[in-house]
């Protein structure tokens, strides 16, 4: 551990995103992409191949090379660990696979209430999920303060769908059945979760993460009614809990919450102890504003798909969401992750655009 433990960290010389995130004024608006470690870029398929997913996941020499790269091409303000978010589940003692072409893959998911009991109850997260934070002390170490470190999770009903669907799917019908049939088991599965996923953040921040985003990215297969009972308690939990424990010791780091094609849950999401919440391209900017009426910072929204158009209309595109938005507690992002064939050239291009675009804007003013 010479020399890479958490402390003396680089200093940060660029502290836009953290600044953006706490709705303060910055010279330029910041912006990252969601799976902006990935493979659109040749060098993550060069790192990346003939390995097995979760062993990269292990190593964190290689989640530190593939957190590092998109950063030497673009000027992006702000990295993302490269890791999963079912390594939760993992330490769970769930055997997940990541399979080509088909995504991950449980050979054994959870079908029945009587399920639970085979899971691990008490995990050691330290322990079990030490890699992931000997993987953020030596990124943010090798990041020599150029741009903040975001660590992340999944959020409780979003591992929980991976857990008794077992992959992906379109209904998220396995799971949902748990939520008519067995709501107190569901509830248990969710507590259970949360508790992990609390002690999982604050390690990441203990490591070195500043800023942390949790990924609901289930909840568009959740109507209003049941996102209030199985998403947002827990999520509200995750946040106040987190920053409980931060104060203590003195520490504030700002938390994102993404539920990805929430749009009916937003007016709570911006009530939830988060200081930002991320958007998909569903949602239009200034009824995000309305609605959110100042009370948090906003992040998103570009159709990923909007990467296909030629550069002009890229920048068009954002101009007009840096319009819609405002440049004052905006993050520019995606409204999901980037795909596996898109153009390099134009996620460069979609980056030039908010700097430009935004060094304009805030020049006006
Ligand atoms: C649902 C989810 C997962 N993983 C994650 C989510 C939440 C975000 C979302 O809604 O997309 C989170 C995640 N996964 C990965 C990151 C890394 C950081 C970044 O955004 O750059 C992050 C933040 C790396 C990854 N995770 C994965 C890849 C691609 C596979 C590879 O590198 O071999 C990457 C770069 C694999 C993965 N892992 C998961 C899926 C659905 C897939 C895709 C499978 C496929 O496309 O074949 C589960």
């Amino acid at each position: 551990n010479a020399g890479c433990g958490p402390k003396d960290f680089p200093e940060l010389k660029n502290d836009a995103f953290l600044l953006a995130c706490r709705g303060q004024e910055t010279p330029h608006v910041p912006v990252w992409c969601m799976r902006q470690a990935g493979r659109y870029l040749p060098e993550f398929r060069e790192s990346r191949a003939g390995k097995d997913f979760f062993a990269t996941c292990r190593s964190p020499a290689a989640c530190c090379e593939l957190t590092l790269q998109p950063l030497r091409r673009f000027p992006f303000d702000a990295a993302i660990i490269f890791s999963d978010i079912l390594v939760i589940p993992q330490a769970m003692g769930m055997d997940v696979q990541m399979v080509a072409g088909k995504g991950p893959t449980f050979p054994e998911p959870l079908k029945e209430p009587e399920d639970l009991l085979l899971l691990q109850s008490k995990v050691d997260v330290i322990k079990e999920l030490d890699y992931v934070f000997k993987a953020i002390t030596l990124t943010r170490h090798k990041l020599e303060g150029k741009v903040p470190l975001i660590g992340f999770t999944g959020a409780p009903w979003t591992l929980m769908a991976y857990m008794i669907e077992g992959g992906a799917s379109t209904t998220q019908s396995k799971a949902k059945r748990w939520l008519y049939r067995h709501p107190e088991a569901s509830h248990q599965l969710l507590k259970m979760l949360t508790d992990i996923i609390v002690e999982y953040l604050l390690g990441q921040v203990a490591a070195g993460a500043q800023a942390l985003q949790v990924f609901e990215s289930h909840a568009g297969c959740l109507g209003p009614v049941e996102f209030q009972e199985f998403s947002l308690p827990y999520l509200r939990d995750i946040a106040r809990k987190v920053k409980d424990q931060l104060k203590e010791s003195g520490q504030d780091v700002p938390m994102i919450v993404f539920a990805k094609d929430g749009h009916y849950s937003l007016e709570d999401l911006s009530q939830s102890h988060y200081e930002v919440v991320g958007l998909d391209w569903t949602i239009d900017p200034r009824s995000a504003r309305e609605r959110t009426g100042g009370k948090v910072s906003l992040q998103g929204n570009m159709d990923p798909c909007a990467l296909y158009a030629p550069k002009e209309r890229i920048s068009e595109i954002v101009k007009k969401m840096l319009e819609g938005f405002g440049t004052r507690g905006y993050i520019a992002n995606l409204g999901h992750g980037l795909y596996p064939d898109m153009d390099p050239e134009n996620v460069g291009a979609f980056v030039e655009a908010v700097h430009t675009h935004s060094r304009h804007l805030l020049n006006l003013k």
